[in-house]
């Protein structure tokens, strides 16, 4: 009452003062009768009347959402986050009530740096930035991809403990090549084909100098650009400024940790890895991000010449099937991993070969999918993968959204062999076998690391974000599940799990970070400070600085 009257709301609110506590029980309770209301509906019905509900207490109270949204977090990510975030996405326009985060067009070219003031918060840490090209599998969604920076910064709040008053969501709106969207009158961006080449890189140059003038310590995600720019931008301003390209580079690593796990639990040991055959479809920003990682890793191994020559573990195809030294214009950043035709190398496929001749051929141990083709690893596939040279042949369908997933659990536990290892990119539920055993549906997204990235590169205040600190980052993910796990089927943590392996991934990209010489600290605890940590001083450092929900008191109690 002495805060209602200080702030003089006597009479604007009903009497009664509900604590937090109450106000958490009552939105839990109208959400439990919306699911029991809805029961029987379409799923797409009821995934968006969930999220309007939880956009609507984003809207309201932001402190207890995010309560909700971390108290909950196995139940409402898939609400939030992917699968639901890509239709949110596919409806922008007729969902849009009132816009949240910052829209910068190609109509602003010449006033971003002073339209970059005004955003309302002094201060900005965490950024995750878009341009629509590429939103999940789903394709060119223009504006309405605003939807996955909301989401994923949702994820930094609730798993990193970024402060919700200190992240922003930014839309790059360059135009569409979207041809229903262009004539769809509700389409709320830019009516216009997309800008390319120089144009386009003159729009994100002057974007990023914005934002770097205002917030010089923020850390900048980019997210579901289309391949040619997600490479092209890493590139470009990766020793300039403090950013990571989270699907090339976030995926990476929560896919090597999926790549070890399938090692261990074969019961062989990590420096096997080098001798895995490796199937993946989809060679784009995300499948080679995972494959460069990959690498990288199996040339660290002992035993292993360092120039990486003769040694392909990998068969990569892409919509054209596997590729091959033959095919011509490939992206150089594909052509590492064309196949050559020496004897061993070929196994007697050829240029184009189908998924299923190359599975047949090769009885890899893993069959990876970045493609975005939802059933693409199909029951022919997947039988052909049970004469699998691993005694666990382990299916990754890290497609999203839950559509564009290569395979389903079920599929892969009946057609492949209970022993089989699974992992999506989006949430499936897991499988009851015989003699009731649990096929366990692992999810193998880049949630495990990005908020540790993010906030790891954030308290080591370093001025860029290197392979040293990703490599490290995917290691502690790696190694954050015990053997018993392993050898159960479980190759990732549980998301209920997330805040605790976001502050030791955290940890490890500061430690890092330290080690590389880079880490400059942030605001009281400087470089020295950091240097002076141990392992466990950093993760209680990264988890004390986390936030928390909780209400303020705004004036103290008489
Ligand atoms: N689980 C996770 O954490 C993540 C999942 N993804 C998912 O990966 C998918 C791909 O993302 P990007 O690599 O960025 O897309 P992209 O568009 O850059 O690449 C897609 C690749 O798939 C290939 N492809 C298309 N049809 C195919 C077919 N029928 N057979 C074989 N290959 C085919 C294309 O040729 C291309 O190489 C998306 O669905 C995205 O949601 C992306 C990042 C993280
Ligand atoms: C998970 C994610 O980043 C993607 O599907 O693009
Ligand atoms: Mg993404």
């Amino acid at each position: 009452m002495t805060e209602r009257d200080r702030l003089g709301l006597r009479g604007l609110l009903p009497p009664r003062v509900m604590s937090f506590e109450q106000q958490y029980d009552r939105f839990i309770k109208s959400f439990r009768s919306l699911e029991h209301n809805t029961r029987g509906e379409p799923d797409t019905i009821v995934a968006l009347a969930k999220w309007r509900i939880l956009n609507r207490l984003h809207d309201r109270n932001e402190t207890l959402y995010y309560r909700v949204l971390i108290d909950n977090i196995k139940d409402f990510a898939p609400i939030i986050y992917t699968p639901t975030v890509g239709l949110v996405c596919e409806n922008y326009s007729g969902l849009f009530r009132r816009p949240r985060g910052m829209y910068f067009s190609a109509k602003d070219k010449g006033e971003m740096m002073s339209m970059i003031y005004n955003w309302p918060a002094e201060k900005v840490d965490m950024i995750v930035v878009t341009d629509g090209s590429r939103i999940l599998g789903l394709g060119d969604l223009g504006v309405q991809g605003i939807g996955i920076p909301i989401g994923k910064l949702d994820v930094y709040v609730a798993a990193a403990g970024i402060n919700p008053q200190k992240v922003l969501p930014i839309m790059l709106d360059v135009g569409t090549n979207n041809a229903k969207l262009l004539e769809d009158k509700l389409y709320l961006g830019l009516r216009q084909p997309r800008l390319e080449g120089e144009e386009y890189l003159s729009v994100v140059d002057e974007f990023m100098e914005a934002i770097h003038a205002r917030w010089p310590k923020a850390v900048i995600q980019f997210e579901d650009f289309q391949m040619k720019w997600a490479f092209e931008t890493l590139q470009r301003y990766r020793n300039r400024f403090c950013m990571f390209n989270d699907d090339v580079q976030g995926t990476a690593g929560v896919a090597l940790a999926g790549l070890l796990g399938a090692v261990r639990a074969q019961g062989r040991p990590l420096t096997d890895f080098t001798k895995q055959k490796i199937v993946v479809v989809g060679a784009g920003s995300a499948g080679i991000g995972v494959l460069n990682m990959a690498k990288q890793a199996m040339l660290r191994m002992p035993g292993i010449n360092r120039s990486g020559e003769g040694h392909n573990q990998f068969w990569v195809l892409d919509k054209d099937g596997l590729i091959t030294k033959v095919r011509n214009g490939l992206d150089p950043a594909v052509a590492r991993f064309a196949r050559g035709f020496g004897p061993d190398e070929i196994r007697d496929l050829h240029e184009g070969a189908s998924l299923v001749e190359v599975v047949k051929k090769v009885k890899p141990h893993v069959l990876l999918g970045l493609s975005g083709v939802g059933g693409i690893f199909n029951e022919e596939v997947l039988k052909a993968m049970k004469e699998s040279d691993s005694p666990r042949p382990a299916i990754f369908a890290m497609s999203n959204p839950t559509s564009k997933a290569e395979c389903t659990p079920e599929d892969v536990f009946k057609y492949v062999g209970e022993n089989a290892i699974f992992a999506s990119g989006s949430p499936f539920s897991n499988v009851t076998l015989g003699n009731g055993r649990k096929g366990y549906a692992n999810q193998a997204n880049n949630m495990y690391l990005f908020p540790g990235i993010g906030l790891g590169a954030l308290l080591s205040g370093a001025r860029h974000i290197t392979d040293g600190m990703l490599q490290s980052a995917a290691e502690c993910l790696a190694s954050y599940i015990t053997e018993d796990e392993i050898r159960r089927g479980i190759i990732f943590p549980s998301i209920s799990s997330i805040r605790h392996i976001t502050a030791r991934v955290g940890a490890a990209v500061v430690r890092a970070a330290v080690d590389e010489d880079l880490a400059e600290g942030r605001c009281d605890v400087d470089a020295r400070d950091l240097k002076s940590m141990t392992e466990s001083d950093t993760v209680d450092y990264v988890a004390r600085k986390m936030w928390y929900p909780i209400y303020s008191p705004l004036v103290n109690d008489k």
